[in-house]
């Protein structure tokens, strides 16, 4: 591994800027500032589910990767939404060893 270590943590820290400058052209601001509210970023996450399932259903590993990849980007969405941060994520997931 090389760039990839650390793309998870870089892409948070781009999440968390969007939120915070909310840049007109961004996607990712717009779930920001979504007039669903929480919902807009909810709804996906529940799509991206069912895409997840149906790939795996097909056993298609090229399109679980990409749709394993819109769950993470959006659920970091979701917890920067929240105030909450990746590590919660870490010290939850630690909590389990
Ligand atoms: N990782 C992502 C990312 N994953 C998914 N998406 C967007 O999420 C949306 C997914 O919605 P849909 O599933 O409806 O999209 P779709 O392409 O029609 O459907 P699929 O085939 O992808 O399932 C698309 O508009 C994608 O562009 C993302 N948008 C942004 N990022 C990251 O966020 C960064 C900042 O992006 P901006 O905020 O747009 O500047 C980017 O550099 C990326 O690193």
């Amino acid at each position: 591994m090389d760039d990839a270590d650390d793309v998870i943590d870089d892409l948070f820290a781009v999440i968390e800027d969007r939120k915070e400058h909310l840049p007109e052209d961004s996607y990712t601001a717009s779930l920001f500032t979504h007039e669903k509210g929480e919902n807009a970023v909810l709804e996906k996450l529940g799509e991206e589910t069912t895409e997840l399932i149906l790939a795996a259903k097909d056993d298609d590993h090229e399109e679980l990767a990409h749709e394993s990849a819109d769950i993470v980007y959006h659920l970091l969405v979701l917890l920067a939404m929240k105030d909450m941060d990746l590590e919660d994520l870490r010290a939850e997931l630690a909590e389990r060893r």
